[in-house]
């Protein structure tokens, strides 16, 4: 057990004298006792102006999330469209991908939104490798300066392509060095990297991350729990959309108490859980009744990988047919606004070999959840679009 030093005295009267004293304790004693270290972080408006947003790119990122909010809104009938690696750790694979999807998404512009998932924060369920951002290196270097440098560099590729961009924010300081590529609405005040962003399974119902989501310049998806629990994100956008007053940083990187508007551009997001997978019509028409009775958008994106496929990649497949079923004959398929998918240009996944031997890392392969290939991708994004085509052909 911890003892602070000016308890350690030899003798209780000693001891006494010293707390009647009402001397200045030693900070040593009180604070900072499992911390090993502090390192500098650079201030998010330096890399900001060092690797500035173009506005080519800028109009990239505004249109992605224009289209992301009508969707969502049910003002634009197409899907909106999530979809890349689990995580980005190689640059050189991303823009490949991107270039990919770019050509795949111009193609099916009419029906899908394409945005592609450049995810460089990962939420482990106990411990691992947690994205770029921490430790760009792979190696346990953790150079976070360098992962957030990285993350703005791809973020601005993928844009300089043409192709918009969503995140998973995780941390709640790095959205100010990768969130002013993304925006709408006051494009230029507030943030604008990605088009799209999600809070995950396990931080839905983290009060800090929904205050984090009041202030985002993006449309917002909120997932069910991991043990499958859809009220915690149902309760997730109640409290987004409202006004909150909270601690984070500035631009400049000084504390600061930050108060946001609220966001009205949240969503639900259904993956499945530890009860098995949430994605078949009766799953989304109860979920659509929980979200009309609190009054809040009752459309939904349905993540076709995590707990709806069981981690078991090629089940995105499965979940993505049904999906384009329910677009075409179901009274869901009206709710349904967006599709997730978890892609790279190899299917699989990899460990990270320990310690890191770039050489024995396979190129395009995720390494953290299983992904599927590129065909096969494009065979999931084809059936979904014909279920909005068919969808629309119900309408008229
Ligand atoms: O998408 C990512 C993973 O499912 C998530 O980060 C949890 O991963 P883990 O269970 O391997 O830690
Ligand atoms: C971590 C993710 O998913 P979930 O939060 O659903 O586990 C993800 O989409 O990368």
């Amino acid at each position: 057990m911890f003892v602070p030093s000016y308890l350690q005295q030899s003798s209780r009267s000693q001891s006494q004298q010293s707390m009647n004293s009402d001397s200045v304790a030693e900070l040593k004693d009180l604070d900072d006792l499992n911390i090993t270290g502090y390192r500098p972080l650079i201030p998010p408006q330096i890399l900001m102006e060092d690797l500035p947003v173009t506005q080519k790119v800028a109009q990239v990122i505004i249109k992605g999330r224009h289209d992301a909010t009508e969707i969502i809104h049910g003002r634009d009938d197409r899907l909106l469209v999530i979809v890349g690696p689990c995580s980005i750790h190689d640059p050189k694979a991303a823009y490949e991908y991107a270039n990919l999807l770019k050509e795949y998404s111009d193609s099916v512009s009419n029906e899908l939104c394409i945005i592609m998932r450049v995810y460089f924060e990962k939420p482990r369920t106990t411990v691992g490798w947690k994205g770029l951002i921490n430790d760009p290196s792979m190696n346990k270097s953790f150079q976070i300066n360098k992962g957030l440098r990285i993350g703005r560099e791809v973020l601005l590729s993928i844009g300089k392509i043409g192709l918009p961009a969503s995140c998973e924010f995780l941390d709640t300081i790095s959205p100010q060095f990768i969130g002013d590529l993304v925006s709408w609405g006051n494009v230029f005040k507030k943030s604008y990297i990605s088009s799209k962003c999600a809070i995950g399974a396990r931080t839905t119902e983290s009060q800090i991350h929904r205050e984090l989501s009041s202030g985002m310049s993006v449309p917002v998806g909120f997932k069910n729990g991991t043990d499958g629990n859809v009220e915690i994100a149902v309760d997730a956008i109640k409290s987004s959309e409202s006004s909150h007053v909270f601690l984070s940083v500035t631009k400049q990187g000084i504390t600061a108490i930050v108060e946001t508007s609220g966001n009205k551009n949240c969503h639900l997001i259904l993956r499945g859980g530890k009860k098995g997978p949430n994605y078949e019509e009766k799953d989304v028409l109860e979920v659509v009744e929980k979200l009309k009775a609190s009054k809040i958008n009752p459309r939904v994106m349905i993540d076709c990988s995590h707990g709806n496929s069981s981690k078991k990649f090629e089940r995105q497949l499965i979940v993505a047919e049904s999906i384009a079923n329910q677009l075409s004959n179901s009274e869901s398929g009206k709710y349904i606004s967006g599709v997730m998918l978890e892609s790279n240009l190899v299917e699989g996944r990899q460990d990270i070999p320990e310690p890191l031997v770039s050489s024995k890392l396979v190129y395009g392969q995720s390494v953290t959840d299983a992904c599927l290939n590129w065909d096969d991708t494009v065979k999931a994004l084809d059936m979904l679009r014909n279920g909005v085509i068919a969808r629309r052909n119900r309408k008229n």
